[in-house]
């Protein structure tokens, strides 16, 4: 793993209908995670919160659809604006670990680090694969869409943003905890073949299983690995304070089991760490979770 670790703050709240997601950098902040990483001999520097230029009005969000997409302009400049934050910290050597925000933050955060890889594999740990587009989206959230952006699907100034061009390979992805894909997404993942542990084929196989399986699948063809953990991967009796929990989700207990073997694999290059909403949270419990899984990915050990 590499030491050197930017946290950066991605403010946003644009890509879902629920205030409060743009307070999750700093919940996860508050709850400790700079000590926490340099408890395992991280070299951490926080770069403070990535906002955008448009203000988040209370009485306006999401109230503003273009071409099927919610708040298009806000999640185009927001993602714009982060791509590059991201880019000068790989560029600068070190591993980017970007904080959430909702999930559309990943066109951005992706646009940013895919540059530096000839083929870089993306593990998606999440309730949902976030593989829809304008047509096959029932809600118009983007946050429901940044996979397929960085696939390539989608609306052309989302995919072609910072860098023009394919993102990401369908072939090098991984999909992690899904349990809620819409019709599309499904359609989406059968078509491009692409490698997706279900919830219960985790519970099937056991996380240790499947996590053998996605590094073994990942680990002779990428050159670099970005993980994207959604907390509402996690099941909400864990971590309530997300905007779209599903029942049915991996334990925390899991999540370190996946985190500690992506640890040992020394794949990881860059994560996302998203959709935490302090607002919808109690006492803070989602964001000290999504400090723990962090701590794990850095090498945290239990003896
Ligand atoms: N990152 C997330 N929490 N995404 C939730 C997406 C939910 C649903 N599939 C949609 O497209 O609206
Ligand atoms: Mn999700
Ligand atoms: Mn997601």
């Amino acid at each position: 793993m590499n030491h050197k670790v930017d946290i950066i703050g991605a403010s946003t709240c644009f890509g879902q209908p629920k205030l409060g997601v743009d307070f999750g950098p700093d919940a996860i902040r508050y709850a400790g995670l700079v000590k926490a990483l340099e408890i395992q001999g991280m070299n951490v520097e926080d770069k403070g919160n990535i906002t955008g230029q448009y203000k988040v009005d209370p009485t306006l969000h999401s109230a503003k659809e273009e071409m099927g997409l919610l708040n298009f302009e806000q999640v185009k400049d927001f993602s714009t604006e982060l791509a590059e934050e991201v880019e000068s910290s790989v560029k600068l050597g070190r591993f980017p670990l970007i904080l959430g925000g909702d999930h559309s933050l990943s066109i951005g955060s992706i646009a940013g680090i895919s540059p530096h890889y000839e083929n870089l594999g993306v593990i998606w740990y999440d309730a949902h694969g976030d593989l829809n587009d304008s047509e096959t989206s029932p809600s118009g959230n983007i946050h429901g869409m940044p996979l397929a952006v960085a696939c390539g699907v989608g609306h052309e100034s989302f995919v072609n943003l910072h860098q023009p061009g394919v993102k990401v390979k369908p072939e090098n992805v991984v999909l992690i905890g899904m349990r809620d894909l819409d019709v599309g997404e499904r359609e989406y993942i059968k078509e491009n073949d692409i490698l997706t542990f279900t919830a219960t084929d985790v519970r099937e196989k056991g996380m240790a299983g499947v996590m053998d399986e996605a590094i073994a699948y990942l680990k002779d063809k990428v050159d670099g690995l970005h993980l994207s953990l959604d907390v509402d991967g996690l099941d909400p009796l864990e971590t309530p304070g997300t905007g779209t929990p599903v029942d049915g989700g991996m334990s925390l207990s899991e999540t370190q089991l996946a985190m500690r073997m992506l640890n040992e694999s020394d794949l990881v290059t860059s994560m996302d760490l998203v959709e935490v909403n302090p607002l919808l949270d109690e006492k803070n419990i989602t964001a000290e979770k999504a400090v723990e899984i962090a701590s794990f990915l850095f090498g945290k050990k239990q003896l």
